[in-house]
This record gives structure tokens, sequence and C-alpha cells, in this order.
């Protein structure tokens, strides 16, 4: 698609102040020779949602991959990424304790081919938690916070591949929060659904916020609107806006963030 030509420096980034989660500082990615993305400047408020939107290719996965480390060995990302005071982007970190902490759901919503309980406490186990009853509080509070104990409770030791697509995608919400984690990183997690497991899910990561720091891509601009605190617009590798999410689909600050909600872009 040929975009009109946007200024890369007509930016708007406000400044709020509550408790960040995390902080990006200059980051820039490199697929080879690709620089991908550049100058990452982003501020994410703890226990809100940021959405991150804007049209295809323009970097969107991309940054959001690199906030628990799931580029490494895919591209080369410098800049800073701070988390409790440490450059999580830094070689002497523990990738694996990273994403501990900043959890990864995707699109495609993806359940190990083992029980339903079984994709809950697969990971929990392989951190030395081996208590039985301790597990089975696990699996219920995951699976309560991820909206699901109601409709699986009679069936954890069933295959997860016998769940519908939007049972199967709170499963892999579950698979995130059993591990505790403070951040959920989320790529589309609703595209592939249907509108009803889609407002599941949109009733879900509104109920997780109480607890989590949520960031999520998506392509769907009502849903943006409907679930995000902030927002963040990115183009061809740029982030130009950060805002209130009312803000930037009412009276944005940046011509391409206009053009691109009112549908006036490309
Ligand atoms: N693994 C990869 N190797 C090489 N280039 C990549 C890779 N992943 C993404 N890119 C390139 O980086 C740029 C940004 O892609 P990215 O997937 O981050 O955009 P996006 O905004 O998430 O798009 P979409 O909304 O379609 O998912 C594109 O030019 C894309 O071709």
């Amino acid at each position: 698609m040929a975009f009109k030509d946007y200024d890369f420096n007509d930016t708007y980034f406000a400044s709020f102040d509550d408790e960040k989660a995390l902080v990006t500082k200059d980051l820039q990615v490199y697929y080879g020779d690709n620089h991908a993305f550049h100058d990452g400047n982003l501020s994410f408020s703890r226990n809100k949602i940021t959405a991150l939107i804007g049209a295809s290719g323009s970097g969107k996965s991309t940054y959001l991959r690199c906030l628990n480390r799931m580029n490494d060995n895919v591209a080369r990302v410098t800049g800073e990424i701070m988390y409790r005071g440490t450059n999580i982007n830094s070689d002497d970190v523990n990738v694996y304790e990273v994403r501990s902490h900043i959890g990864m759901v995707f699109q495609r919503p993806n359940p190990f081919a083992k029980s339903i309980r079984e994709n809950i406490t697969f990971a929990l186990k392989q951190h030395g938690l081996t208590d039985k009853s301790e597990l089975d509080q696990r699996v219920e509070e995951s699976l309560r916070g991820a909206s699901l104990w109601d409709e699986v409770k009679d069936r954890l030791d069933k295959s997860a591949l016998s769940l519908s697509g939007g049972q199967a995608q709170r499963l892999c919400i579950a698979r995130s929060i059993a591990m505790k984690p403070d951040i959920l990183l989320m790529d589309e997690p609703a595209s592939a659904l249907d509108p009803i497991s889609t407002k599941n899910i949109e009733n879900t990561l509104n109920q997780l916020k109480k607890e989590y720091t949520i960031i999520i891509v998506t392509h769907n601009m009502q849903q943006a609107s409907r679930i995000s605190d902030y927002t963040s617009f990115f183009h061809l590798g740029h982030a130009l806006e950060f805002d209130r999410t009312e803000r930037i689909f009412t009276n944005p600050h940046v011509k391409a963030t206009e053009d691109y909600i009112s549908g006036n872009f490309g």
C-alpha cells in the first residue's frame, strides 16, 4: 500500500503521572539490514490496558515481541526496556525469568495437545511447583481469572484440543496468568474469533486489568476504543502518537493518526 507522505517528526506523546510497569527508551529493531522499528519511547501504566494500533506492517508486533524478548534470535534490538529498575534488553538477563513476569498471548489460540489441567500446570511444574493441592488451586484461580472455569470445571482432564476457538484462547490466557505475571502482552488475541467469543475475551481483559498491566495489538478500532485506557498509533515502523484512548479516537494531535482513525489513510 502506498501511504501519503506523513512527517515522522509530527508526533505527540502525552505523559501521565501514574505508576509505570514498563518503559522503553530508544528501542530500535533490525531484521538484517531492514530497520523495521525506530525510536520506541513509550511508557505503559500499571493496571491499565494500552492498545497498539496502526496499519498492517507498521511494526506493532515487532515492537510488542521485544517486550518479553520474543525477538531474540530473530532480530537485533537496541535500546532499553526498563522493568522494575532493570534493563531487560541486556544480554545478562535471564529471558525465561523475564517471560515469567511478562507473558504473551498470541493471535491464534495455541493450546498444548494435553489436558486442560496440564495446559496450566505444565509451566508451573517446570518451575518446581509439585504440591497437588497448590496446583489444583492455581488451575482453578487461573481458569476463573480467564472467565473459563464454569465452562470447563467438569472436564479438566479432557483434551484442550476439544475446546472451541474462543475457549482455547481463554485457556491460553489462563495458562499465561497461572505464572502470575505482572504484564500480559497480547497480539490480536481476538482476531481469529467470532463476535461472541471476542466479547468474552474483552470482558475477561477488563477483569484482568485489576491485577495486570495489559499491552494489546489490535486491528479492530472499536475494540481498542472499548477496552483500552491508552492507545499508541504506529506508522511505518514509528510510534507517532500516544494518549488517552478517548482523545486518540476523538481529537488526535497527529495528522496520520487522524487519517487512520477516520479511514482517510493510505
Ligand atoms: N521475522 C521477520 N523477519 C523479517 N522481517 C520481518 C519479520 N517480522 C516482521 N518483519 C517486517 O517488519 C515490518 C513490521 O512488521 P510487523 O509484523 O511488526 O507489523 P504489524 O504492524 O504487526 O503488522 P500486522 O498488523 O500485519 O501484524 C514489516 O515490514 C515486516 O515485513
